[in-house]
């Protein structure tokens, strides 16, 4: 039977930048992603989004707008991972290092794909024109794409 784990991420764009984290320890380590994790017991999607960008760059989020659902599997794994995707540029606070992220702001122009998911750079292109996407990856360790795919949806 697959379990299903629900994640969040966050991205925070300003002024043709985006905020990406370094991810310092755990799952992804060593590689550049959005803000989020695992949604705990008790609280929404929305919320858990909202709680792990604050604790990861300090940050707070006044609104998240949607911009994609993925579902990742691996390989070696029945656990499925279920990653919805959020963007916002409307938030407070100042940017902060903690013990998981590095932040650091990216022009839209450079983002370092050779230092991120290999999927990254298949879907970031909808979430930059503000499209909403939903997808699929069937990884072979942390950076063999087996299998994918992704479509254009329109939700609201
Ligand atoms: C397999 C996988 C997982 C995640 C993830 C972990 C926590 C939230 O998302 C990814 O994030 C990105 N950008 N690609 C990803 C692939």
């Amino acid at each position: 039977m697959s379990k299903k784990k629900i994640l969040t991420l966050v991205f925070v764009r300003e002024a043709g930048k985006i905020l990406l984290g370094f991810k310092k320890r755990g799952f992804g380590a060593g590689l550049w992603n959005g803000f989020g994790g695992k949604v705990e017991e008790g609280e929404t999607i929305l919320q858990g989004a909202k709680r792990e960008l604050l604790e990861e760059c300090g940050l707070k989020a006044h609104s998240l707008k949607s911009v994609g659902l993925i579902n990742f599997e691996f390989e070696s794994d029945p656990t499925i991972l279920e990653v919805h995707i959020f963007q916002t540029s409307d938030f407070s606070g100042l940017v902060a290092e903690s013990e998981e992220m590095r932040p650091r702001w990216y022009s839209e122009e450079s983002i370092p794909f050779s230092q991120m998911w290999p999927d990254d750079r298949l879907w970031f292109p909808y979430m930059l024109k503000d499209r909403q996407f939903e997808g699929y990856f069937l990884f072979k360790g942390m950076d063999i794409i087996l299998n994918h795919w992704l479509k254009e949806v329109n939700l609201l």
